[in-house]
C-alpha cells in the first residue's frame, strides 16, 4: 500500500484550485480591520475571536441559502477599492503558501458597489490586489498564477453586463465567467442571453449547477448555455443508477458529461455545510473519480468553510485512502481544465506540478532531502 502523505506532503504539494471565492476567503483579522477602518458597523462582533466564530458557523447552515447569508459581513467591509485590493493580495499569499500553484478565484463586482464603486474599479482593485499578492508570495519563496473569474449573482439581472466586463477585460487577468447565490428558483437560462454573448465572442464560462439543485440544472447549464464546466456538479450522481452487484449504469446526462469530459469542481467540505451532501463518507466525488468523470478539488470558500487545499485533501486522503498519485490525478485534471491558454497549462503540468509530485514521492523511497543529506566534507 502506498505511504499516506503526511501534513507536510500535502501542504508542499503543488495543487491547482478553479473553484474559491474571493468573500469567502477573507482572514477574520482583516474582516476586523476593515471593518474598522472603513467604518462598516453591522459586524455581529468586533473581537476577532468572535468574528471567525460567526463565520465559522456556516458550517452548520444545512442549506445552500443559509449558508449565503455568511457573505453579507466580507461583503460589507469589500466596498473600497483598498479593501478589495487587499483582500485579493492576502488571498494570493495565503493560496500560494498553500502550495497552491494556479488558482481561479471568483467575485462578482456587482457586490462591491454600494458606496459608489463602479463595477470597473472594483476588477481593477482585485486584479492589482492578485498583482502585489503573488508578488509579495514569490519573495517568501511561494509561486502562485492567478486567475479571475467574474461572477453574476443569479438572483439579479446583471449577467449581461458582467459578462461584457469579463470579455473587457480578458488581456489583463480576467479568464472567465461564472452566475453563483441561490441556484432552486434562478435557473442558468435566466442568463441565457449573457451565456449566447459570451460563445460569441470566444470566452470561457462555468456555472454554479448541481449543487442547492438537481439535473435540470446540469442539464440548462450544459445544454443550453453551454457550460465549459460544472461549479459543483454533485447531483449528476442523480442520473447514474446502480445494479445490485455494484455496476453503475450513466443516463444519458451523466454519460454527456463524462464522454465530454466536462470539468467537476468539486467542493467536499462546503458541499457538507450546505447540506447538498450528508458527510465527506458519503461525497459521490469517490464514485465519480472511480467512474473517470473529470473531478477536481476545490475549498469554495476558506473562511466559511473552515478549509484550505489542504485541508480538502486531508479529508480525502483520510476517508478515501487516496495516494499522492490520487492527488497527482485531481491536480492534473484541474490543471487541464484551467481557462489560460493550453500551452501554459501544458507547461505548468509538466514544468511544476509532475517533477512536484515525483520530488514528495521520491521522498518515499529515500527520505526528505534536508534530513538525510550527509554534511559535504
Ligand atoms: O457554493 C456556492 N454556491 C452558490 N453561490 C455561492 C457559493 N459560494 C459562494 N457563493 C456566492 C456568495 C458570494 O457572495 C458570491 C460571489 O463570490 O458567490
Ligand atoms: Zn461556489
Amino acid at each position: 500500500m502506498a505511504d499516506v502523505p503526511t501534513a507536510d506532503q500535502l501542504r508542499r504539494a503543488p495543487k491547482v484550485l478553479l473553484h474559491d471565492h474571493l468573500d469567502g476567503g477573507l482572514r477574520p483579522e482583516t474582516v476586523a480591520e476593515l471593518a474598522e477602518q472603513t467604518g462598516y458597523d453591522a459586524l455581529p462582533t468586533s473581537d476577532v475571536d468572535g468574528v471567525r466564530a460567526w463565520f465559522a458557523a456556516a458550517t452548520e447552515a444545512g442549506s445552500l441559502e443559509e449558508y449565503l447569508e455568511r457573505f453579507v459581513h466580507t461583503v460589507g467591509v469589500m466596498q473600497t477599492a483598498d479593501a478589495i485590493s487587499r483582500v485579493a493580495a492576502e488571498c494570493a499569499e495565503d493560496l500560494a503558501a498553500d502550495g497552491v500553484v494556479y488558482a481561479e478565484v471568483r467575485y462578482a463586482p456587482e457586490l462591491s458597489t454600494q458606496r459608489g464603486l463602479a463595477l470597473e474599479e472594483v476588477v481593477e482593485a482585485m486584479l492589482d490586489g492578485f498583482a502585489r499578492g503573488a508578488a509579495r508570495a514569490r519573495e517568501a519563496g511561494n509561486r502562485i498564477r492567478i486567475g479571475v473569474l467574474l461572477c453574476a449573482m443569479r438572483q439579479q439581472s446583471r449577467a449581461l453586463e458582467i459578462a461584457e466586463l469579463t470579455v473587457k477585460y480578458r488581456d489583463a487577468g480576467v479568464v472567465g465567467f461564472d452566475i453563483a447565490g441561490p441556484e432552486a428558483g434562478f435557473p442558468p437560462t435566466r442568463s441565457l442571453d449573457a451565456f449566447e454573448y459570451l460563445r460569441r465572442e470566444n470566452a470561457h464560462f462555468t456555472i454554479h449547477a448541481g449543487e442547492g439543485f438537481g439535473l435540470p440544472s446540469i442539464w440548462e447549464a450544459i445544454q443550453w448555455c453551454g457550460a465549459a464546466r460544472l461549479g459543483h456538479g454533485v447531483r449528476i450522481v442523480d442520473d447514474i443508477e446502480f445494479a445490485a452487484d455494484g455496476t453503475a449504469r450513466l443516463g444519458r446526462l451523466a454519460s454527456f458529461v463524462r464522454d465530454r469530459r466536462i470539468p467537476l469542481e468539486m467542493c467536499p467540505c462546503s458541499n457538507v455545510h450546505t447540506g447538498t451532501v450528508p458527510s465527506v463518507a458519503e461525497h459521490p466525488i469517490a464514485l465519480l473519480r472511480r467512474l473517470n468523470f473529470r473531478v477536481t478539488v476545490n475549498t469554495d470558500n476558506r473562511l466559511m468553510s473552515q478549509t484550505s487545499m489542504s485541508n480538502e485533501f486531508r479529508e480525502l486522503v483520510d476517508t478515501f485512502g487516496y495516494s499522492l498519485d490520487d492527488l497527482q490525478w485531481f491536480t492534473v485534471n484541474a490543471m487541464k481544465s484551467a481557462f489560460i491558454p493550453f500551452d501554459q497549462r501544458l507547461a505548468l503540468i509538466n514544468e511544476v506540478i509532475k517533477p512536484g509530485y515525483a520530488a514528495l514521492r521520491s521522498e518515499a523511497l529515500f527520505g526528505p532531502v534536508s534530513a538525510h543529506t550527509p554534511a559535504l566534507a
